[in-house]
């Protein structure tokens, strides 16, 4: 049975555990005055590490907003966001470009690969880009878990789009990064690849302790999470623990998600 990891309510005092990412009160309105939209309103979320959270909600209820101030992407009206204890508020473009490089790794509908370099050069170019080391037993360990070992010098027009994602995961995964976000990592797969792409995000958490946050608006994906988070108007309306398909489509509906 799966351990429940995801504390969603803020860290408090001494004894806290460790957390992943944390927004406090993270408000984000774009646009001024009446005709601004407030996309998050008050949002406040504690994720654990070493736990897999998918984000749903309705259309426009803020999913890729939150993602955006939670990777450090876009600014918060107000409110604060940490990766680990790092508050991003404070950093420069230069500061959270290097933080966005070395401790998040993102995994995109996209796929969003480098159509000339090699599996093994897309998976190293994090750590080209920031000027660090590579393992080279990490890259041969990290292409052997996403199943590409015998494909490390191929072009990504050379593999299916499930493969082209286990590289873009691989690729999220060489810097041992504090969180992976993914934005719909299967909405352009087949059900079956879909199926395999979340079962090795599974496997990422449970193996190796990795933290995964994943925008999804497919209640299949989410069920593969230890954690729902559901927003509805910029807000957390709603959090599932121990998710099923069914569930989740359940209270999708009556947010009226589908309506
Ligand atoms: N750059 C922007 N300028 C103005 N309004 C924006 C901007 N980005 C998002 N919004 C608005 O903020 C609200 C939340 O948008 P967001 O993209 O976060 O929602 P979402 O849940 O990801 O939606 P979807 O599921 O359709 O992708 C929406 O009303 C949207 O129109």
């Amino acid at each position: 049975m799966r351990t429940e990891r995801t504390n969603t309510q803020p860290r408090s005092g001494t004894g806290a555990r460790s957390h992943a990412l944390r927004l406090e009160e993270v408000t984000k309105v774009y646009g001024r005055g009446g005709r601004g939209v407030r996309a998050l309103d008050g949002v406040s979320v504690d994720i654990a590490r070493g736990s897999f959270t998918a984000v749903m909600g309705p259309s426009g209820s803020g999913k890729s907003t939150f993602l955006h101030c939670a990777a450090g992407l876009d600014k918060p009206t107000s409110g604060r966001a940490y990766i680990g204890d790092t508050e991003l508020g404070g950093m420069n473009e230069t500061q959270l470009t290097k933080l966005r490089r070395e401790r998040i790794g993102f995994v995109f509908q996209a796929f969003n690969l480098v159509p000339a370099l090699s599996v093994r050069q897309n998976v190293e170019l994090p750590l080209r880009l920031a000027g660090s080391r590579l393992d080279g037993q990490w890259l041969e360990d990290i292409l052997l878990r996403v199943g590409l070992g015998g494909r490390a010098a191929h072009r990504p027009s050379e593999l299916s789009g499930g493969q082209q994602q286990r590289v873009a995961i691989a690729r999220a995964l060489i810097t041992r990064p504090d969180v992976i976000f993914g934005d719909e990592p299967t909405g352009a797969l087949d059900t079956v690849t879909a199926k395999e792409i979340l079962s090795l995000l599974r496997n990422c958490v449970d193996e190796t302790g990795q933290t995964v946050v994943m925008v999804t608006h497919d209640p299949v994906a989410a069920s593969y999470a230890d954690t729902v988070l559901f927003l509805a108007d910029g807000r957390i309306a709603d959090r599932m623990h121990a998710p099923t398909a069914e569930r989740v489509a359940d209270r999708m509906t009556h947010l009226g998600a589908w309506a």
